[in-house]
């Protein structure tokens, strides 16, 4: 499925004319500081939060005017940040809620949140309280409940938070493996441009560059954005990009 924001203005939320694209099956990073409006335009997407103005089309259907919650929910799955504290379930309970938007039968929800927690390596612990999981192990709950929706768009808010660095790295493989159309807010720009098919910045809530990662993450654009010192290299272990990053005021010059 396609996603296609146009013109997309949130008052409360700064985020003002922003147009974007995911591509069926593409894995698109949303980039930018902290509150440049990333988790803003994301909620438009799953229907959290309705745009001022603009349009937001999940599969050429306007997800604000042509669909129901439940339709959008069978098409938008969400990992978003804190979306489940506060709440007394078990991992495969809150798992279950993901199947709330679908009709199907006990035993077939059964093995579809089965595989989800199996998916994410937490067939163990589906018993386990989601208040007593690390937060390494809640975020797979989390990622568990939107496999399990089924849906053909996943939006990422901040995945990779609480991850130590392997799980980092699986959660971006095992999104990239499902081959789900995905709108995912990183902070981190070397998995951001070593998983993502292109990348959009966000800056004050207007989109300052998209494309490619390498051609978008420039020193240039990091030092405008980010107020950051940046050097493109090559990492050595995998031969891709790699940015290492000096604070502004701390920068040494290399002989
Ligand atoms: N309900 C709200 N009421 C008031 N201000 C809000 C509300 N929601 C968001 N904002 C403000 O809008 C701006 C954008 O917030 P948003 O959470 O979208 O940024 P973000 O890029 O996701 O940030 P971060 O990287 O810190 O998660 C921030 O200044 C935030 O304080």
């Amino acid at each position: 499925m396609r996603v296609q924001l146009s013109g997309v203005h949130v008052e409360i939320g700064g985020v003002s004319g922003v147009d974007l694209d995911v591509e069926p099956g593409e894995l698109v990073g949303l980039i930018g500081p902290n509150g440049s409006g990333k988790s803003t335009l994301l909620r438009t997407l799953y229907r959290a939060r309705r745009p001022d103005a603009g349009t937001v089309r999940v599969d050429d259907d306007d997800v604000w005017r042509a669909l129901s919650a439940r339709r959008s929910a069978q098409r938008t799955a969400v990992v978003a940040q804190h979306s489940a504290d506060g709440f007394d379930f078990t991992a495969a309970e809150l798992v279950a809620t993901g199947r709330t938007p679908h009709r199907s039968t006990p035993a077939a929800d059964r093995e579809i949140i089965a595989r989800a927690l199996a998916r994410v390596g937490m067939h163990d612990r589906a018993d386990r309280r989601y208040v007593t999981l690390s937060g390494g192990e809640r975020q797979r709950v989390l990622l568990a409940r939107a496999l399990a929706q089924q849906g053909e768009v996943l939006v990422l808010d901040e995945p990779t938070n609480h991850l130590d660095i392997a799980a980092q790295l699986e959660l971006l493989e095992l999104v990239r493996e499902l081959k789900i159309t995905t709108l995912a807010a990183l902070h981190d720009l070397n998995l951001a441009t070593a998983y993502c098919d292109r990348l959009y910045v966000l800056s004050a809530g207007r989109v300052v560059a998209h494309g490619p990662p390498i051609d978008v993450l420039t020193p240039a654009l990091l030092a405008e954005v980010f107020g950051v010192r940046a050097h493109l290299g090559v990492n050595p272990l995998t031969g891709r990009p790699n940015l290492t990053f000096a604070p502004r005021q701390e920068i040494r010059e290399l002989q």
